[in-house]
């Protein structure tokens, strides 16, 4: 049995497909941990959906801000952008049944033997990893609650880009919505960067410095692996893996096996 972990495949299931092939990924003995951003810009978002549920327990999902984006705009159709490349999603006679399985994914898994821990962005250098599952939980709660769609109208926006204990609740929702699924670069103190998406070697970052860069007050005790940022064409360091390497940009998308370390890699067609 071995474990596959995998960057965002945002609809681009036949490069899945063959990399799972090259790994002879069993789906029977197999786990396959995904990190979020199923969905958007790639040409088989629903058929990527329909795959990965298809894989039941073998599958571990986290959600990404394109997933979260998908199940916001499924109650309202016209917010999609046809750059998104979800609409087959809202018509399709499986299409509710999906994206309540979606919805009911969590924000951040961690790998029960393994010292393990994968979220979508990051997590951000404030917290510790007891305050990473609790307020993941909390939106994770929310969203499958029926309230969810409050949560989902209301996720919107760049702030706060400051934990405090005395946030509100719905800045409190934010800030844990943008940090686990949109943040890539935060200032040297660890505030929140929502805008720049580049290379950290690009001489437009300024004082800007990778999430994963700024010093922790305490170490998480676990790798963190993450997706999301596809300018960064994957990372590794002691305490982070980095898995997206823009597989819907053209580059390639990469799958890492646990166990011994091997990287997995195809190269795609530009998809975006
Ligand atoms: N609470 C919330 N508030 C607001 N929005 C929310 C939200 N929750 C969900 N959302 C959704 O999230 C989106 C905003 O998220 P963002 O993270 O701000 O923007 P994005 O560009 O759409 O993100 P994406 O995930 O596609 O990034 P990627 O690194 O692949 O690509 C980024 C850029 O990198 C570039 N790139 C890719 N590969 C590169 C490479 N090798 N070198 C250089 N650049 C590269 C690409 O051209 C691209 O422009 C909104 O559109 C909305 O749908």
């Amino acid at each position: 049995m071995a474990t596959y972990l995998v960057g965002d495949i945002q609809g681009c299931l036949p490069d899945l497909k063959k990399l799972l092939a090259q790994a002879n990924f069993d789906p029977l003995n197999d786990h396959l941990w995904l990190a979020g951003d199923l969905v958007a810009r790639g040409p088989e978002s629903l058929e990527t959906l329909r795959f990965v549920k298809a894989l039941g327990d073998h599958a571990t999902v986290i959600l990404g801000n394109h997933d979260l984006h998908l199940l916001a705009v499924s109650h309202q159709p016209a917010r999609a952008k046809k750059s998104d490349n979800i609409h087959q999603i809202f018509t399709a006679e499986d299409g509710p049944e999906l994206l309540n399985w979606l919805r009911h994914q969590p924000l951040l898994a961690e790998h029960p033997h393994y010292p393990l821990v994968m979220v979508h962005a990051g997590i951000t250098p404030q917290w510790t990893l007891e305050q990473a599952r609790q307020y993941a939980q909390e939106v994770e709660q929310l969203l499958q609650s029926d309230d969810y769609l409050w949560l989902l109208k209301n996720m919107y926006g760049d702030g706060p880009d400051w934990w405090q204990e005395d946030l509100s609740r719905l800045e409190r929702l934010r800030f844990t919505i943008n940090s686990f699924t949109r943040m890539r670069f935060c200032d040297p103190q660890g505030r929140l960067d929502m805008h720049c998406k580049v290379q950290p070697n690009d001489p437009t970052v300024g004082n800007l410095i990778p999430w994963f860069d700024v010093k922790r007050d305490q170490p998480l005790g676990k790798t963190i692996v993450f997706g999301h940022w596809a300018a960064l064409m994957g990372h590794q360091d002691e305490h982070c893996i980095g898995l997206d390497t823009g597989c819907v940009w053209g580059n390639s998308l990469t799958m890492l096996r646990w166990e011994d370390g091997q990287r997995f890699v195809t190269e795609c067609p530009l998809y975006a």
